[in-house]
């Protein structure tokens, strides 16, 4: 069984080469997180009183402005950052999938980095052998798999990637919103291997600004604001709050079945 528990939480940034004399002028912008001057050095604070409890099945959309967290937090959960203070646990081995490039080699073919991006995502070279011949179907790479990756384009890249992300068996999913970034005609092809993914996964905590990826693959939110979780739910009454509308009324009628909600407004949910 995986799980992921945060209690009181934060990660500070100290900044070394900040000018501390102007930000002590400076008023709290919209974006990012606080930034203190009490200590010599100015130090942001990513994220405060970060309190969690996540288990098995748990599909969780991070949303937020901009520097609200989400990364950051993403990068705690993964394991990459420590908490400054509080504590994090992680049961369960975490795919992280923060930029879909990281842990490829340009010198290398399609075929090779095939293999070296899943070791990275935690697979066995045996594991990621057997998926090879899928993957390179997936792509449509044909012969530029035997060719040097920077023999790419970025998008020959985003469906090689893609290729492999979707090909492994995570314990624990997190996704951060580089994936919106393929081209719209790929991303429909990719949509049912990124569901299947996903189900396959025992846990996503997917930060994305994208509506029509979270409401695909989610089903709770967690709203962060300046560091902090302002608000957790059902993804459609967290998403609806965060907008000042609710996105599911836009959705179309085959999307709303695929995803098992209705039209109706959520004012049933908000009396509850
Ligand atoms: N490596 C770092 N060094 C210093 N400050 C950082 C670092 N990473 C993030 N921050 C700061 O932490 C805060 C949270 O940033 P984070 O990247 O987690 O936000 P985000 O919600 O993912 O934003 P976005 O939607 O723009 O990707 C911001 O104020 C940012 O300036």
């Amino acid at each position: 069984m995986v799980s992921i528990d945060v209690w009181n939480a934060a990660v500070d940034f100290p900044i070394f080469d900040a000018k501390s004399r102007s930000l002590k002028k400076a008023v709290l912008g919209k974006a990012g997180g606080k930034i203190g001057t009490d200590s010599k050095v100015p130090v942001i604070e990513a994220l405060h009183d970060i309190n969690m409890s996540l288990g098995e099945g748990d599909r969780v959309a991070l949303v937020g402005h901009n520097g609200a967290g989400k990364s950051t937090l993403l990068r705690l959960l993964s394991g990459i950052y420590e908490p400054t203070r509080g504590s994090a646990r992680v049961v369960g081995k975490v795919a992280p999938v923060f930029d879909l490039g990281v842990g490829m080699d340009p010198e290398i073919s399609g075929y090779e980095n095939i293999i070296i991006r899943g070791l990275f995502l935690g697979m066995s070279r045996k594991e990621m052998e057997k998926r090879i011949d899928d993957i390179a179907e997936f792509t449509e790479l044909g012969d530029y798999l035997a060719m040097p990756l920077r023999t790419y384009s970025t998008g020959m890249r985003v469906r090689l990637a893609l290729g492999v992300v979707t090909s492994i068996d995570p314990e624990i999913l997190i996704l951060d919103e580089g994936i919106g970034a393929v081209d719209a005609e790929f991303l429909e092809k990719a949509r049912d291997r990124l569901n299947d993914l996903v189900k396959r996964s025992g846990m996503l905590v997917f930060a994305s600004h994208s509506d029509e990826f979270l409401v695909e693959l989610c089903s709770t939110a967690i709203w962060m604001d300046k560091g902090g979780i302002r608000e957790e739910g059902s993804l459609r009454s967290v998403l609806t709050h965060y907008k000042g509308y609710d996105p599911f009324k836009n959705l179309s009628d085959e999307t709303l079945a695929r995803i098992g909600e209705s039209r109706a407004t959520i004012g049933s949910e908000e009396g509850s």
